[in-house]
């Protein structure tokens, strides 16, 4: 669907519910996910993340954190509970649209998946193609997005010939290309030196001054400590800590760094104020 169109519709949307507020990008309500080795994955885990919001989630190795990005994907269905993005329950999501809601998200994983043999251009405008996005779209958006996300020169080369930073910030690239209203990572920066992290965490900072909302879940405790963001901590599938501009362990002290960290990174201006509702084109 053109943008526009999409626009003319969101703003219908809006014009029709006046007096309703804009729903939760994500809300899980008492959400179990038990796993048939008899394992627990989350454990009546309720939060909800707002528009525009950047939240970290942070915990031990086998706390749950990918566990509710895989929920979140609509990899696994949760045991009990409700999860819903957008207003939308995903329980309601027929198996057959799951596809065209994950193309709507932004998704970025740690071993960056990125397609092999093809250039980062083309890794780039795929995720365009794939959303409907014409050759004139192609244009207009992947030499923006090669820039914003520092590939400019790179455009040609191939994954393998690109360093592990480099190849992160493809992904990134690829997973932002359509400016989603959400955008997920699941340990972005677990395979990258710390001075590399920094630059992938400042791409996603940007990302999320465009209006998108940001969910990471990372171990990388320098990073969480020095952004003072949103923290949600789980331990054993349990939401333990919930806190606004949190460290990476409850009661650390800001290291004042965030301002210094983020200095001389100017937000893009956003084509468009992305609609959580646009995660559920084609899929509901
Ligand atoms: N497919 C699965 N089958 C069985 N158990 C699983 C499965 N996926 C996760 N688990 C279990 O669920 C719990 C939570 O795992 P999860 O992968 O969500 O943790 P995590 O916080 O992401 O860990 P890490 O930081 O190591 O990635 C763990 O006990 C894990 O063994």
């Amino acid at each position: 669907m053109a943008i526009s169109e999409r626009h003319a519709r969101n703003l219908d949307r809006t014009r029709a519910r006046p007096d309703q507020q804009v729903p939760n990008v994500i809300e899980f309500r008492d959400v179990t996910k038990r796993f048939d080795s008899g394992d627990t994955g989350l454990e009546n885990a309720t939060f909800s993340i707002q528009r525009g919001e950047f939240v970290f989630l942070v915990g031990h190795t086998g706390s749950g954190k990918s566990t509710i990005m895989r929920l979140l994907i609509k990899e696994h269905e949760p045991t009990s509970g409700t999860i819903r993005v957008a207003g939308h329950d995903l329980s309601a999501l027929d198996r057959k649209k799951v596809p065209y809601y994950r193309r709507n998200l932004g998704i970025v994983f740690q071993d960056f998946k990125l397609l092999p043999n093809r250039t980062v251009h083309d890794n780039v405008a795929y995720a365009l193609q794939v959303t409907g996005g014409t050759r004139k779209d192609i244009r207009a958006k992947v030499p923006d997005i090669l820039r914003l996300t520092g590939l400019s020169t790179k455009l040609h080369n191939f994954p393998d010939q690109l360093s592990g930073g480099e190849q992160q910030r493809v992904a990134v690239a690829r997973a932002f290309v359509n400016h989603p209203p959400l955008l997920i990572a699941d340990e972005p920066t677990g395979n990258l030196d710390p001075e590399t992290s920094i630059g992938i965490m400042q791409l996603l900072y940007r990302i999320n001054r465009t209006g998108t909302t940001v969910l990471v879940a990372t171990h990388d405790h320098a990073m969480v400590d020095r952004m003072r963001r949103r923290v949600i901590e789980l331990s054993g599938g349990k939401v333990i800590r919930d806190e606004l501009t949190g460290a990476y362990r409850e009661g650390e002290v800001s290291t004042g760094e965030f301002g210094a960290l983020m200095r001389g990174e100017p937000a893009p201006a956003p084509r468009r104020l992305p609609d959580p509702g646009d995660l559920f084109d084609d899929a509901f």
